[in-house]
């Protein structure tokens, strides 16, 4: 039989399920040396947030065939180190919705009410009814940050209380938006206008610290926040100084840049504050969603089945995924890099198939591109499963075409991304077994291996820019891995794409941008 370990708190449910095809271990609390050291007797593990899964976990876990993620963030997973050693990693993208988005509107509700000082208050055995007067949202302005699945759901709901809806999320169609009765606005508007402001948005880079003094400094004095997505989206000391001063009114927070929260100055404030423990996903029928959905896809994958909602590795059987796994993790590469090139709000996306992959089956590629296209937005909530799904409500366009007769390669695969104001284009093949190439950007002949953290530039064909962009960044500390240009005619437009051995330091870029005769600077990051 094989063997599973539960090393976080899961709904018995769950632990019931996978005991009918297991031997199922319940060990939580491990240290760090712990789990090292008894991880290679199992098959599958499951976890919560609880656990961290890191490289070296992952390296001793010599029988480990599938990481269960009960809940929707893979944070605390190494998730390259596992796909790297093919161990299938699966989460819950819509186990706890409901709950996370319940949570953040009992959390305005109780802004607006002040419920939980109110009650501290009775039970002190006050009577103090003036104190704690509040205000109705009913016809106020809630802004919603991030209108994915979570997002969704409390716009809806609050719109059914009679609030009007602000939403910001770079990612998301107008149309969306409308479905659900908000004006999709830039961020300072909603920053500027807003009674509430909810957060519903992963963190990345790009969001650490979005709401920061400055940001805060546009709100209302009347303001309330609320954060139930991931901590480190606020910057903690800013949102206490804001409160402080009065700059802002009140906030609520589930999540926090460090958990468990511990003796923070967050605590010590006198203001409207409410701090719960990262309770969003805590109700019964989320804690039961999740582990069910978990369990069964870590009882598919030990039988040999594949799993619904793999984060890593796709659902397919395992001779056809043997065949195509290189042009699926091409695809994927080529549609983040042309989703980062094409800056967000996709219309459509052509998949264009070429020489010998004209004849192959192109879902499993066009899933694969349409999940590399949606995860600088989505992250881990998108999948080989629902990336076709999550395309189609954000009113992306998908258009199949093929061409066997392109023979540069003996398969290659074409993606144009339409924004807004352009289509960018990105071609890729795969060399020997499975090396990934770029072979073409924007119809500039190219051979780029892609790497983690790039920089690419579309400049005037002339002497001198690529020494200064090396002497910036060399300026900036920043050291280049390899550089490539390609070029349709001698001094007309270029491109150049450099692979860097760490990611770009802020401020970099305008600086690269001021070089003369740069068109276009992008920092662009693959997985
Ligand atoms: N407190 C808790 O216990 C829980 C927290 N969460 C967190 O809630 C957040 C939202 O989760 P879901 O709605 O399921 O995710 P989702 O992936 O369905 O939606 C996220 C949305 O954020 C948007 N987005 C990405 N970058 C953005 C940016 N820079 N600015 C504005 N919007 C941006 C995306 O386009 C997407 O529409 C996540 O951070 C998740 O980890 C989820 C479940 C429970
Ligand atoms: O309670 C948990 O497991 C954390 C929930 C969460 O934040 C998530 O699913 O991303």
């Amino acid at each position: 039989m094989p063997k599973v370990l539960v090393s976080d708190p899961i709904d018995p449910s769950g632990i019931d399920l996978l005991g009918q095809v297991a031997q199922v271990d319940v060990k939580t609390k491990l240290s760090p040396e712990e789990l090292i050291q008894i991880i290679p007797e199992y098959d599958a593990l499951m976890i919560r947030s609880g656990t961290q899964v890191t490289e070296a976990v992952i390296e001793a876990a010599t029988q480990l065939k599938i990481i269960g993620r009960a809940g929707v963030g893979v944070d605390n997973v190494d998730v390259p180190t596992a796909t790297k050693k093919g161990i299938v990693v699966v989460n819950s993208p819509e186990g706890n919705t409901i709950a996370a988005a319940e949570h953040a509107l009992a959390l305005m509700l109780s802004l607006s009410r002040h419920i939980p000082d109110a009650n501290q208050s009775v039970k002190a055995g006050k009577w103090e009814r003036k104190k704690f007067t509040g205000v109705e949202v009913y016809k106020k302005t809630l802004g919603v940050v991030g209108l994915g699945k979570i997002g969704s759901h409390v716009a809806t709901v609050a719109r059914a209380m009679g609030m009007k809806l602000l939403a910001y999320d770079p990612f998301l169609s107008q149309e969306r938006a409308e479905q659900l009765g908000c004006r999709l606005v830039e961020l300072d508007f909603l920053f500027q206008e807003s009674d509430y402001i909810t957060l519903h948005l992963p963190k990345t880079p790009e969001t650490q610290n979005l709401v920061n003094a400055e940001t805060l400094g546009k709100m209302k004095s009347t303001a309330r926040i609320i954060n139930c997505a991931r901590g480190g989206i606020i910057d903690e000391d800013a949102l206490g100084k804001a409160l402080e001063s009065g700059q802002i009114a009140a906030a609520a927070l589930d999540v926090y840049a460090s958990e468990p929260l511990g003796d923070s100055p967050l605590c010590h404030l006198e203001q409207d504050i409410i701090l719960t423990p990262h309770l969003g996903a805590s109700t019964e029928e989320a804690q039961t969603n999740v582990a069910v959905d978990v369990a069964e896809q870590i009882r598919d994958v030990l039988l040999g089945l594949p799993a619904r909602s793999a984060v890593n590795i796709p659902g397919l059987r395992p001779d056809v995924l043997e065949k195509l796994k290189p042009y699926m993790l091409l695809a994927e590469t080529l549609g983040n890099l042309v989703g980062q090139l094409a800056g967000g709000r996709i219309e459509s996306l052509d998949v264009r198939l070429q020489g010998e992959l004209a004849s192959n089956d192109s879902q499993p590629i066009v899933v694969a591109a349409l999940k590399g296209l949606l995860s600088p937005a989505l992250r881990e909530r998108v999948n080989y499963v629902n990336a076709g799904i999550e395309a189609k409500d954000r009113g992306i366009r998908v258009v199949e075409t093929r061409d066997a007769s392109v023979r540069d390669y003996s398969g290659s695969i074409q993606l144009s991304a339409k924004g807004p104001s352009e289509t960018r284009s990105v071609t890729g093949a795969i060399l020997g077994e499975d090396e990934l190439r770029i072979t073409n950007i924007d119809d500039f002949p190219i051979n780029v291996v892609p790497t983690r953290h790039m920089l690419l530039t579309v400049h005037r064909d002339m002497p001198g820019i690529i020494g200064q962009i090396g002497s910036q960044l060399g300026s900036f500390n920043v050291n280049i891995a390899s550089m490539q240009v390609g070029r349709k005619m001698v001094r007309g437009s270029a491109v150049m794409v450099l692979s860097l051995d760490d990611p770009l330091p802020e401020g970099v870029l305008s600086e690269i941008t001021n070089v003369e005769g740069i068109r276009d600077a992008y920092i662009v990051n693959l997985q």
